[in-house]
């Protein structure tokens, strides 16, 4: 006997990007009654609500249409720390010292693996609340603090990939690890957690200022075992970090050849930041396809600069969002894309002129692609995973005004991109579970309660 899954007919106004807007004009998609057909979790039709009604008379309707309510695919977030929950808003100091005196500090304690799983529990929330369905997850130093993440991970639901964080030099004692104990340690994670549920594992020196060669070496030997496992790090984010690469390094060409010359660039790489690349740099990012994860709001708290997006985008380098949190100011995509297109504008000529069709492709189906998960989310086509976020605006709020006097479905996207907040995300699902869901007591319902 055959077992079918019960299909639900989710009724909503959807917006997404399955083409990429940076080549294709039309690339925005809206439809103002569509009906999705879920099924087992994968989107198995979809078309006009009326027509897809009639075709599946069966389903079970969900409607998602009131309040203003726009379905977007779920967001992904290529860069962001899970144990800097607790620090997000230290602002004011420049890379190297913010590290020291913010990040380092709070990273220590997740030595303690009961202090970790706190941690863990309230990073998942941030996200699932932000309407992030996956994300790439830079970890922690200690092995206990990523068997805590990978199980908490599996109980929330939600798309990780993530890894033990790896350094051997210049951070603080008890966050260094030797070659030998790096690989041992990310192997044994591998095979514990990679493929399992939801999550898959990322190799994860922290970035060549706190790696030495033989580190970066013994990095490579897990990626080069494990072929189908991702590789993130940091690049060229500030200028001294950048300096102190180059002493440390002075073998390699730039700081992005300190990871080529290990074997880490791949297709399965994403670099985080790439605020001050040289045009080499981009040249050989392109040429292995690997990624830049852009993070707007960290680079505007740290001082990090303005992203060059038109030299990566000429260069013909995957380019997605990141939120970087803690040095991030929160877990939103939507205040990414907002604070990406705002940088972009004070770039002048320089800058890439990003419209609503764009910030939306940069936080959801770059970000899949980035991840080598194209196949599977970022978009609502046939035979992807159902992951979607809900956004219906507080009632009596700015963004429902301007939802409701929206003259076109790109306005509507603007306005969810300058005035939505994780407080607008009803629900949001993953594989088409639901992993979170406003409550009542969360809607500030009365827009003048006082009469
Ligand atoms: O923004 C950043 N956050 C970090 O935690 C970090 N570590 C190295 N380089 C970094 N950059
Ligand atoms: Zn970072």
């Amino acid at each position: 006997m055959t077992f079918f899954p019960p299909a639900t007919l989710y009724r909503a106004r959807i917006m997404h990007t399955p083409a990429d807007p940076f080549g294709d004009a039309s690339a925005l998609q809206t439809q103002e009654d569509a009906g999705l057909l879920v099924q087992g979790g994968v989107i198995r039709a979809s078309g006009p609500f009326d027509g897809m009604r009639a075709g599946f008379p069966v389903a079970d309707v969900v409607d998602l249409r009131g309040g203003n309510g726009v379905l977007l695919p779920g967001f992904v977030d290529t860069h962001v720390h899970y144990p800097q929950v607790r620090i997000i808003g230290g602002l004011g100091l420049p890379l190297l010292e913010w590290l020291d005196r913010v990040a380092l500090p709070e990273e220590a304690r997740l030595a303690d693996t009961g202090y970790a799983r706190s941690v863990a529990r309230e990073f998942l929330s941030g996200l699932a609340q932000a309407g992030t369905t996956t994300a790439l997850v830079f970890g922690s130093h200690f092995a206990g603090a990523m068997d805590v993440f990978f199980q908490e991970a599996r109980r929330s639901g939600l798309r990780t990939v993530a890894g033990q964080v790896v350094s051997d030099r210049l951070l603080r004692p008890e966050l260094h690890t030797t070659p030998d104990l790096a690989y041992a340690g990310g192997k044994a994670l591998i095979e514990r957690w990679h493929g399992v549920g939801r999550s898959l594992y990322a190799v994860t020196p922290r970035f060549s200022l706190s790696a030495s060669e033989g580190l970066l070496d013994a990095c490579a030997a897990l990626t080069r075992e494990f072929p189908d496992v991702r590789f993130t790090s940091h690049l060229n984010e500030n200028p001294r970090e950048i300096q102190s690469v180059r002493e440390l390094f002075p073998q390699a060409r730039d700081y992005l050849d300190t990871y080529d010359r290990a074997g880490l660039l791949s297709r399965r790489a994403v670099l985080a930041h790439n605020v001050h690349p040289t045009e080499r740099e981009l040249g050989v990012m392109a040429a292995h396809r690997c990624a830049a994860a852009h993070c707007p709001c960290s680079n505007s708290a740290l001082g990090s600069g303005l992203f060059p997006l038109r030299r990566h985008l000429t260069a013909g380098v995957p380019v997605a969002l990141g939120t970087d949190v803690g040095a991030g100011t929160g877990f939103s995509l939507l205040k990414e894309g907002l604070q990406a297109a705002f940088m972009q504008g004070l770039l002048g000529p320089e800058g890439v002129n990003l419209t609503p069709a764009h910030l939306l492709y940069l936080a959801t189906r770059a970000g899949a692609e980035a991840l080598d998960l194209g196949d599977l989310t970022g978009d609502f086509r046939v035979g992807h995973q159902f992951d979607a976020v809900l956004l219906r605006p507080l009632s009596g709020s700015a963004l429902e005004t301007v939802l409701t006097h929206a003259p076109d479905p790109e306005r509507a996207l603007a306005a969810l991109f300058s005035l939505g907040t994780s407080a607008d995300v009803a629900q949001v699902w993953v594989g088409g579970d639901v992993v979170h869901e406003r409550s009542a007591t969360d809607v500030r319902s009365a827009p003048y309660p006082h009469g």
